[in-house]
């Protein structure tokens, strides 16, 4: 049976994932030493099972290398194959040298993450100028889509909606989810300046007054988008818009400046966050099931298990492990 096994904070998200899929919910322990290094300790015997590690990937630096830590562990313990379940994914918005010299951090990651992996199940990532994660990854990837969520979402919640898109690159992905909300759509017109910098234009939308306005959003990072979109709608005579992203990662105090901004924000449950009203766990459980075999074909090419170490040759790779292990005791 499927070991599904939650990063530290993605507990709630890893219990419905594994409750939709009828699989079992596993555990990790993960400590910082004094020395500020990490600790981590896989608590669920993952011998010859697929193994399904749940961490979205907002704030990633934070969690980086724990993450990595427990995947060597899953791998080197004899896991079947090693899944990274990331309904947010980091990193993908560097996508290129914008000024000389910068890195692009979308391939290291990509790089750093395949190497560890040996599949990827994501939703909506940030996919600008790469045409898809397989030419970013090297692993098996899946890209799941939230529009039909935020469709219905809208559809049920939204009495005469008008789906807005930021800028004119969602005119795709705007347009589905109107397509499928019986909705008339359109697009702003944005220009960002820097991190936390963007200016957003609106045409004349007078052809459909009336109408509440719904501002969808692949991500809300440092909220600016959004906030220059909701202050500029009621400049022609609109009600405040509906907002509603699929990541809802909301820095710093910009969820606050949107709600006095906003009729209602909501977002997909991602990233964990008070907005949250659409879940994710049903259509990412409905990937993992259907494309079980397939998926595990793909990953059949991973490369061979790390060498066993000392240690593991002294007793400690089977399940349980002794307690406490004696290689972490005096640090
Ligand atoms: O909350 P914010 O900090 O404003 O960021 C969110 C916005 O940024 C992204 O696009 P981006 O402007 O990076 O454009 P891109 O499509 O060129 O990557 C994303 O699609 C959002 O529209």
């Amino acid at each position: 049976m499927r070991l599904i096994l939650p990063l530290p904070g993605n507990e709630a998200f890893a219990q419905r994932l594994a409750d939709a899929g009828g699989w079992e919910f596993g555990a990790l322990e993960t400590r910082r030493f004094p020395d500020g290094e990490s600790y981590v300790r896989l608590l669920s015997d993952v011998a010859g099972r697929p193994v399904d590690l749940v961490g979205t990937l907002a704030r990633p630096d934070e969690g980086f290398l724990r993450l990595v830590f427990a995947a060597d562990a899953a791998r080197s313990l004899g896991a079947r194959t090693v899944t990274l379940i990331a309904p947010y994914l980091s990193y993908m918005r560097q996508d290129r040298r914008f000024r000389a010299g910068e890195a692009v951090t979308s391939r290291s990651f990509a790089r750093l993450i395949s190497s560890s992996f040996d599949r990827l199940v994501t939703v909506d990532p940030h996919l600008h100028r790469y045409p898809a994660l397989s030419s970013l990854y090297s692993i098996a990837t899946s890209t799941l889509h939230a529009a039909p969520l935020l469709a219905d979402w809208i559809a049920a919640e939204v009495h005469s909606p008008l789906v807005i898109g930021p800028d004119e690159e969602s005119e795709q992905w705007v347009s589905a989810i109107a397509e499928r909300a019986r909705a008339p759509w359109t697009v702003l017109r944005k220009v960002r300046h820097g991190d936390r910098s963007v200016d957003v234009d609106v045409p004349d939308l007078s052809a459909w007054q009336g109408r509440q306005p719904v501002l969808v959003d692949d991500i809300a990072s440092s909220g600016h988008t959004l906030i220059e979109a909701a202050r500029k709608l009621p400049l022609q005579a609109f009600p405040k818009p509906v907002i509603a992203v699929v990541h809802a990662i909301f820095a710093d105090d910009s969820y606050a400046r949107l709600r006095t901004l906003s009729e209602r924000i909501v977002s997909t449950d991602a990233v964990e966050h008070e907005s949250n009203a659409i879940g994710l766990s049903s259509l990412i459980a409905g990937e993992l099931s259907v494309a079980e075999d397939a998926a595990e074909q793909l990953v059949r090419r991973r490369r061979p298990p790390e060498p066993r170490d000392e240690v593991e040759q002294a007793g400690y790779d089977s399940f349980p492990a002794s307690d406490p292990p004696p290689w972490t005791s005096g640090r």
